[in-house]
């Protein structure tokens, strides 16, 4: 067995742009489906937003099957935390709960951190007027073509960083998932993010902001059937544990989701109570992973919001109250997203 070296090194291909903010610099962002309005990046934030990446992306591609580049950091680390605070109070997040079935058992999960989600697939676009036209014909869409949600569009303060992201990975995205870690008892268990709804070797842009967690990544247990036996594919690659702080990414490509799954498991102590937000951008192309989105990370429970004065979130609206505490479903742990562990 031919032995893999490191060549972890610096990608020459990375291009620095500037966005110009066309929209009003205050104007909230505003939208149907939106259950309040949104604010705008201040402009302490956005100006210096403009200089990312702070650091060049380095590319880890010493395992099998495992494509990342990693900015440590890509957000100026004089306004990672600003921005981070910033996010925490002007987002609505979600607890979300969903069943799901094994044989003939039902389960609830209580899925174990706040989670929020904005954009649409591939088949569509949002006009200026916030109506959602199809992405060919430039018409207006059937009133039913999503039957289980109602797409959002990416609000100014996770687009503008979207627009940035696109250049500096090559990529395209029009989807923006937040999930937020309240404390260490908040995570997302060992998964994959490979549905066939973000098609073949999906790009996926990964910001870490707030307290420092451990990020895992493991191969995925191989069939023997395929040309290596599952025991050589497991001595080849060893896990991988990134300390991820505050403004960095890790953009997953190539056939990393594929083969690769990750996680953010629960920690004790440390910073992981300060709480902590992830951004991934992605490319859904089909109706499908507009819905699954939505499901998953909106779903029909309450609205929240971060309380400043209480310093955790809590119901939006008229029942005001404190939320998941202590409701986590032990079973989330292996269940969470939907997937079995692996
Ligand atoms: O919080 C993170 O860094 C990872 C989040 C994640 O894997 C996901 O949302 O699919
Ligand atoms: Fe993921």
């Amino acid at each position: 067995m031919s032995k893999r070296t490191l060549d972890t090194f610096f990608n020459p291909t990375q291009k620095k742009v500037r966005i110009s903010l066309t929209e009003s610099k205050d104007a909230p962002s505003k939208h149907t489906t939106y259950p309040f309005a949104i604010a705008q990046l201040p402009p302490e934030i956005s100006d210096l937003l403009n200089f990312a990446p702070e650091a060049e992306g380095k590319i880890i591609n010493d395992q099998p099957d495992l494509d990342l580049l990693y900015f440590q950091p890509y957000i100026p680390g004089s306004i990672s935390t600003p921005l981070f605070e910033f996010l925490r109070g002007e987002l609505f997040f979600y607890r979300v709960k969903y069943k799901i079935k094994r044989g003939p058992v039902e389960t609830d999960i209580n899925t174990p951190r706040f989670t929020t989600v904005f954009g649409v697939d591939e088949t569509c676009k949002f006009s200026s007027d916030g109506s959602l036209l199809d992405a060919a014909t430039q018409k207006p869409i059937p009133k039913d073509k999503y039957k289980t949600c109602k797409p959002r569009p990416i609000p100014f303060c996770l687009d503008l960083l979207r627009k940035l992201t696109e250049a500096a990975t090559d990529q395209k995205y029009n989807f923006c998932l937040v999930n937020y870690y309240a404390t260490g008892d908040d995570s997302i268990s060992y998964h994959s993010d490979d549905e066939r709804f973000l098609g073949v070797d999906p790009a996926i842009a990964s910001f870490s902001l707030g307290a420092k967690r451990d990020f895992l990544m493991k191969h995925k247990p191989t069939p023997p059937s395929d040309t290596k036996s599952a025991a050589a594919i497991a001595s080849e690659t060893k896990p991988l544990k990134l300390p991820l702080g505050s403004g960095d990414m890790v953009l997953m490509r190539g056939s990393t989701q594929s083969k690769w799954l990750h996680s953010i498991p629960k920690r004790k102590g440390g910073e992981s109570g300060n709480g902590r937000i992830n951004i991934t951008f992605r490319r859904a192309m089909v109706v499908g992973g507009t819905e699954n989105y939505y499901r998953y990370n909106v779903g029909d429970g309450d609205v929240m919001k971060w309380d400043g004065k209480a310093k955790k979130m809590v119901i939006w609206g008229e029942k005001k109250g404190e939320v998941g505490a202590g409701k986590e479903d032990v079973k989330a742990e292996d269940v969470d997203k939907g997937y079995a562990a692996l």
